[in-house]
């Protein structure tokens, strides 16, 4: 059964269509990459998922219902959750207040947020933000200030803080971007625990690694439009995708 359905995407930007007539279907509980050269249009299509962009035309249907028109906060509060190329996180708060806030936000809204971390912890918030810290492998940093890990350890975090949201459909742009092939590994151990919860995975990745290591069906994108769509070992032998993507190089 599919989570997500995408059909007749159109986004142009002035001159430029960035999108045409994109479709895609996303298997409940799969992972499905999104690769494609620089340009194909790839950033804008998740955009289009999340409320960043608006479609100049085409449907993007979510378990049953339009996530068009929503506004960000609302396409998440639906069970579609991102963690971004540059991780967006609290640089001054403790990893352990990072991972609660998305809870207490949902709750209270953000406006909220600090006064009810400082005042009432609520032990199971807690509880179930150190567990996640736990997951990511960041459970010994949780008390120190989020502004000072390393880059692949931002982005672990910013994945618990999803995970806490327990979403049902999680976007990934470029998980594993800047990392050394140490972190990369471990993130695609990461993401393959996470994927025994069953939450459904977009990945956009340049790392063919990454893609071949994760993804059950992949899409390629080339200048807006989809020219391939299929199981890995189909995108692997297929030459109109060797062709555009890496100008006859293999993949
Ligand atoms: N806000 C914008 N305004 C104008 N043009 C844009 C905008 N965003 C993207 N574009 C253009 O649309 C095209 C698709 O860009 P997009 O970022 O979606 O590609 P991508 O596949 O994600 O590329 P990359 O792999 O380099 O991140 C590019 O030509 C880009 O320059």
């Amino acid at each position: 059964m599919s989570i997500l359905q995408v059909q007749n995407l159109n986004k142009q930007f002035g001159g430029l269509a960035a999108l045409r007539n994109v479709n895609l279907e996303v298997e409940e509980g799969a992972v499905h990459a999104i690769i494609g050269p620089n340009g194909a249009g790839k950033s804008t299509l998740l955009n289009c998922f999340v409320g960043r962009l608006t479609p100049d035309t085409g449907t993007v249907m979510f378990d049953g219902g339009s996530l068009l028109g929503l506004a960000p906060h609302q396409i998440n509060q639906a069970g579609v959750a991102r963690v971004f190329q540059t991780p967006e996180i609290f640089a001054d708060l403790t990893l352990l207040e990072n991972v609660m806030i998305p809870t207490f936000a949902r709750r209270d809204g953000a406006f909220r947020v600090k006064s009810w971390i400082r005042v009432d912890g609520e032990r199971a918030v807690r509880e179930k933000a150190e567990h996640l810290l736990e997951e990511v492998g960041l459970a010994e940093k949780k008390d120190e200030t989020a502004g000072t890990l390393s880059r692949g350890d931002k982005r672990r975090l910013e994945l618990a803080m999803c995970l806490v949201q327990e979403p049902r459909l999680l976007l990934l742009d470029e998980p594993t971007a800047g990392m050394s092939r140490a972190d990369t590994n471990a993130t695609i151990d990461l993401l393959k625990r996470i994927g025994e919860r069953g939450i459904t995975k977009i990945v956009i990745e340049h790392d063919m690694h990454v893609v071949f290591s994760l993804a059950h069906r992949i899409s390629v994108l080339a200048q807006g439009t989809v020219i391939a769509e299929g199981a890995p070992a189909e995108i692997k032998g297929d030459e109109r995708v060797q062709e555009a993507y890496l100008g006859g190089a293999h993949l």
